[in-house]
């Protein structure tokens, strides 16, 4: 299935020159790393694009969208964040589970500072706990977050944030560094979430250049965007059952300056022969509707036109089978 734009609206073969972030003080400029955490469908990927600005992680009504750690990196004239988004926390249930895990504790002893997202839509619960326990073993500083603040009354933020102190003093006998409340899609607080997290790193110039949204490699940018396209209002079908591979990405050889094109080979791996068909729809006009919006997206973030060559195949029960997993990269 393949999809070749006729009317690119982005700019042709735009890579910007990287520059360093201005340093307001050389003295009191911080830099580091964040760690987002919390359970499934916490609000951590919409906070980290609230932060960012721009929206770097897939965000989803469904739990375990984010599949790998995407970093996003907040420029200030004090500090520079960078964050790492984390796949949604939670028991191991499959191999991927544990993958995930492991991933998950091995980058929060890297960070200087991990926020704890806990949506105050929820009473805090088992999972919670779980994550909670997790970050006893490490000596990281740990800012609690409530997010979806302004989603519920303020009576019930209250108790929400004196639930988040005493989970705090259960696991830590100092409590949380910090509690913040946070409502990311209403605008509340993001610019606090920064500023607290910022005031965790040590004094550092900054260790990204400026621009630079994420350094997750661009395959990985590009198969976020695919799998977000193939999701789109088939998730109840398909939750976890699609990882997707992008093999290659090289200019046209040949094309006129100005006119550049980027093929894009991408495969999209489901588990059984019915899920195929799903994402292909009939006549293949679902691959093609996914194309069109994915190939939207990768202009976007790679600034030039794009042929994108999708295909759709079946690894078995991929999520069980450490081969296809480590071939999936995970
Ligand atoms: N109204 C409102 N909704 C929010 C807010 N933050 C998150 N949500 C919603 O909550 C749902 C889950 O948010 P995500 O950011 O995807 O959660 P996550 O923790 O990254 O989820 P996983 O990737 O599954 O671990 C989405 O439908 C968001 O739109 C908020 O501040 N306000």
């Amino acid at each position: 299935m393949s999809d070749e734009t006729t009317d690119p609206t982005g700019d042709a073969g735009g890579y910007v020159p990287l520059t360093f972030p201005t340093v307001e003080d050389p003295e009191t400029y911080r830099a580091g790393f964040a760690c987002i955490v919390g359970r499934p469908n916490a609000g951590k990927s919409t906070l980290v694009n609230a932060l960012v600005g721009t929206k770097v992680a897939i965000t989803s009504g469904r739990p375990q969208t984010t599949r790998h750690t995407i970093r996003g990196i907040v420029n200030r004239p004090d500090a520079q964040l960078v964050l790492v988004d984390t796949p949604g926390l939670h028991r191991p249930r499959t191999l991927l589970g544990t993958r995930l895990n492991d991933l998950v504790v091995g980058t929060l002893a890297e960070v200087e500072v991990v926020g704890f997202c806990l949506p105050a839509d929820q009473k805090i619960g088992p999972g919670d706990d779980f994550i909670a326990r997790m970050l006893e073993g490490v000596s990281t500083p740990v800012v609690a977050i409530a997010t979806k603040a302004q989603t519920v009354e303020p009576s019930r933020l209250i108790e929400h944030l004196i639930d988040i102190e005493e989970l705090g003093r259960a696991h830590a006998a100092d409590g949380f560094a910090a509690i913040v409340p946070v409502s990311s899609l209403e605008a509340y607080q993001v610019d606090v979430v920064a500023e607290v997290l910022c005031s965790f790193l040590p004094v550092s110039p900054p260790l990204y250049p400026e621009g630079e949204l994420t350094d997750e490699p661009e395959q990985v940018m590009v198969a976020e965007l695919v799998r977000e396209a193939a999701l789109e209002g088939v998730r109840d079908e398909l939750p976890h059952s699609l990882a997707v591979v992008v093999e290659e990405i090289s200019p046209r050889p040949g094309r006129p300056e100005g006119k550049e094109l980027l093929d894009v080979q991408v495969i999209i791996y489901v588990e059984r022969d019915s899920q195929k068909a799903i994402v292909i729809g009939r006549g293949g006009s679902r691959l093609r509707e996914v194309g069109t919006r994915a190939r939207a997206g990768i202009e976007a973030l790679l600034g030039t036109r794009v042929y994108l060559d999708l295909h759709v195949k079946v690894a078995k029960d991929w999520q069980r089978d450490p081969k296809q997993l480590q071939r999936l990269g995970f």
